[in-house]
């Protein structure tokens, strides 16, 4: 079974296309969701990112602490690329498992990070959603009100440029709301499914 991947910045777009392959019957891999799931409920991830960040790093109820995480990560890349050391083999190894559960003419693996990130899963493809800058930013003050303008600024900063995940990309979805989005999904997926 094919498995492609699908990246892009922040607020590209990445699971607004990914929802639309859903609905054409297409399996969809959330490796963000599923790291946040797996810092939650894997206890030898959770005890190192405990001994990496500190106690604070989960609540009194023992629940991953996103704000005090991204606080103390999205502001220091070495923190980041050691949380990023722990979190991705876990949602590797996660991703091997799903794939292998999955009966359908492709999968979709969606990820903020890809393959410049050492990506493991061997993907056959990947599809970069773009959209321009000034766009993300405001679709994500929008989306995520809790993140201050510096906090979504900290965050661009840390991923790559949208000209050097281009260089990644098998396919390109321009959502930047100049092309309709649902032909370019349909198009593409006539394209993997052949
Ligand atoms: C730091 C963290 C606690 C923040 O949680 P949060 O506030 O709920 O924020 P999100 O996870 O939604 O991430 C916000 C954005 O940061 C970016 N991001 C997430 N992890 C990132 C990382 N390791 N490096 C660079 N950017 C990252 C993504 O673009 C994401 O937005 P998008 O999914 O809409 O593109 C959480 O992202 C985390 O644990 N990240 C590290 C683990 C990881 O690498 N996740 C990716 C798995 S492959
Ligand atoms: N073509 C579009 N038209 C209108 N809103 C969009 C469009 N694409 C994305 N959005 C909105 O922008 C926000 C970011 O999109 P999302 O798919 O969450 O991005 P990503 O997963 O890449 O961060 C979401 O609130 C989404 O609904």
């Amino acid at each position: 079974m094919k498995k492609i991947g699908v990246t892009g910045g922040i607020g590209a777009g990445k699971s607004v296309v990914c929802q639309l392959f859903k609905l054409l019957g297409i399996p969809v891999y959330e490796a963000d969701e599923r790291a946040k799931w797996l810092t939650q409920h894997d206890p030898i991830l959770k005890s190192a990112i405990i001994r990496l960040l500190g106690k604070d790093a989960y609540d009194v109820a023992g629940r991953y602490n996103r704000s005090f995480v991204a606080s103390q990560v999205f502001n220091n890349p070495d923190r980041l690329a050691a949380l990023n050391a722990l979190v991705h083999p876990r949602v590797f190894a996660d991703t091997d498992r799903w794939v292998r559960q999955q009966s359908a003419p492709y999968v979709l693996k969606e990820a903020a990070l890809m393959r410049a990130a050492g990506d493991q899963n061997d993907l056959d493809a990947v599809i970069v959603v773009t959209a321009p800058l000034s766009l993300r930013v405001e679709r994500i003050r929008e989306r995520d009100p809790q993140r201050s303008e510096a906090e979504i600024r900290a965050i661009i900063d840390r991923q790559i440029t949208d000209e050097a995940r281009l260089q990644l990309a098998d396919y390109v979805v321009d959502n930047g709301e100049t092309r309709l989005l649902i032909p370019q999904v349909l198009d593409l997926d006539r394209q993997l499914r052949s």
